[in-house]
């Protein structure tokens, strides 16, 4: 029997002032799965990520995590659903007037039950993680570079220990170096924390690094999902288009 999957969005419809941006859009993620999530720009891909955090409700359809019903759950287990998930947004939407320890220890002080004892060790753990120094915890994020920003809203998102990863466009904004330490370092931590990530971006390297399979929104609907090396050879403008001569770097 198949397991449940982490996410299953099925006849998702969402519109804005009348006009569609979904159009009856299904995907299954199943557990481990990394998908890079494909699409031309404004065909919502950010809005299905917030769909899948609960910010947004589609107009019909449902989206499950973990099997919970986002949009039928009672408040109590919709909170306990999203605390499985963690979210990096593209310009990291790191708090300005909160130091990078106070931006990590957010979420964890939110839950009101861990002492500022266990946050500490919690914060100086997670900076670990991200490749970040405790010393680096007294900044603000004025003081930081775009890649420390990266690593320190991932730090921020992880801070719940999420079963799920949703990432908008990662290594936006970085250098084709910091992009490739950052690739590396969310590679090497969904490996080690066995995450299931869902990530938007437009990056082929990105894309080349991390994902093991690929959707691509399309025509309002998800026009194509698996493994990369099958979805790059199907016949649609929008997946051409993308891959076109670079179709080899994915291989
Ligand atoms: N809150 C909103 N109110 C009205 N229209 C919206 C809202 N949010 C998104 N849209 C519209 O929905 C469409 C999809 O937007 P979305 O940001 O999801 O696209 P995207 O695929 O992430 O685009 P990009 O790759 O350029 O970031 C766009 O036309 C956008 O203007």
């Amino acid at each position: 029997m198949s397991q449940t999957p982490v996410v299953e969005l099925c006849g998702i419809d969402t519109l804005f002032a009348g006009r569609h941006v979904h159009r009856d859009l299904n995907l299954r993620v199943e557990a481990g799965q990394i998908v890079g999530l494909l699409g031309g720009s404004g065909s919502g891909k950010t809005t299905l990520l917030r769909e899948m955090l609960g910010l947004l409700h589609p107009n019909a359809g449902s989206v499950r995590l973990f099997g919970f019903d986002l949009n039928h759950a009672d408040p109590l287990k919709q909170r306990a659903v999203r605390r499985r998930l963690g979210m990096l947004f593209q310009q990291g939407a790191l708090f300005s007037a909160l130091s990078v320890f106070d931006n990590i220890a957010f979420p964890l002080r939110e839950l009101k039950c861990l002492d500022e004892d266990w946050i500490r060790r919690l914060v100086h753990l997670k900076l670990a993680m991200v490749e970040l120094e405790t010393a680096h915890g007294k900044l603000m994020p004025a003081e930081l570079s775009g890649g420390m920003i990266k690593r320190v809203a991932l730090a921020r998102a992880l801070a719940l220990e999420p079963e799920l990863l949703l990432l908008d466009e990662p290594t936006s904004g970085l250098d084709p170096d910091r992009s490739q330490n950052f690739v590396d370092l969310v590679g090497a931590l969904q490996k080690e924390l066995g995450l299931t990530v869902v990530m938007v971006t437009h990056d082929l390297n990105t894309l080349a690094g991390l994902a093991t399979h690929v959707a691509v929104l399309a025509d309002q609907h998800i026009i194509a999902f698996g493994p990369k090396d099958e979805v790059m050879t199907v016949d649609h403008p929008f997946v051409t288009g993308f891959f076109g001569a670079d179709r080899r770097k994915l291989l």
